[in-house]
């Protein structure tokens, strides 16, 4: 039987293909130029979708793909109803708040956080019953501090380049950050063996790389 799978495509693309390939599936139609969205491997075991990060949590819950994969940063701002099967270890960055450097702490009231991911950042400041107002942005989140748009924001520090260029700085982390594989709940009771085969193969090119 034929999987789907959703692909997060950007920066973590090359990793997932990278990690199919050594698992056995060739996509001969497939190469970083193309503009195609789906895909089949050789032995039409595999039907690839090429998915933006954000939209790879949908995919799965709705069952439009079997399986995904995509970071855990998406998974949990979506709050998505699937089953998280392997920890792949690419991808790997955090998900924290920062601020102005000379900041140092963030305030208790009145604070107004700029991120791409305003549901992680509305369930971290309630845990600690500071209430927040989001401001949802799609990209150039470090700016809105600069600019007075926010007090601090809830973005992904992976080098913390970003953060160090533009005058932030780390105030609490959140979260690790690594790429998932997720799986619809009705498409891993309906095809339990498949699935399984497939984290197993998985799993073996993992314990390989380390
Ligand atoms: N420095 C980083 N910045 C952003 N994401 C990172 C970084 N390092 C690792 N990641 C992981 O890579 C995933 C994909 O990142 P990518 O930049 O391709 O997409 P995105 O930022 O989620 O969406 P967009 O297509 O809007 O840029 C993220 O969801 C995250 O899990
Ligand atoms: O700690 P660093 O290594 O500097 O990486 C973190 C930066 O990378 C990501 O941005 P991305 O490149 O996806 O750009 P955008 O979200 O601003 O579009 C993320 O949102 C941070 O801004």
């Amino acid at each position: 039987m034929m999987l789907t799978i959703a692909l997060a495509k950007g920066r973590t693309v090359k990793d997932a293909i990278q990690i199919l390939r050594e698992v056995g599936y060739e996509f001969p139609d497939f190469h970083e130029e193309s503009r195609k969205l789906i895909f089949y491997d050789e032995q039409q075991q595999l039907k690839m979708l090429f998915v933006k990060a954000v939209d790879v949590p949908t995919y799965v819950e709705k069952g439009a793909a079997d399986i995904g994969i995509v970071g855990k940063d998406h998974i949990l701002e979506a709050k998505a109803d699937v089953y998280e099967l392997l920890d792949l270890k690419f991808g790997k960055c955090k998900i924290s708040v920062a601020g102005l450097k000379d900041s140092h702490s963030y305030p208790m009231e009145n604070v107004t956080v700029a991120s791409k991911y305003p549901t992680i950042a509305r369930q971290f400041f309630m845990r600690k019953n500071i209430p927040i107002e989001t401001i949802k942005l799609n990209g150039s989140v470090e700016l809105a501090p600069l600019i007075g748009l926010s007090d601090i924001i809830v973005d992904i520090v992976e080098t913390g380049k970003t953060l160090q260029e533009n005058n932030l700085m780390v105030l609490d982390d959140i979260a690790k950050i690594s790429t998932r594989l997720i799986a619809n709940k009705a498409s891993f009771a309906i095809q339990t063996e498949v699935i399984q085969l497939f984290i197993q193969k998985i799993q073996s090119v993992l314990e390989v790389k380390q």
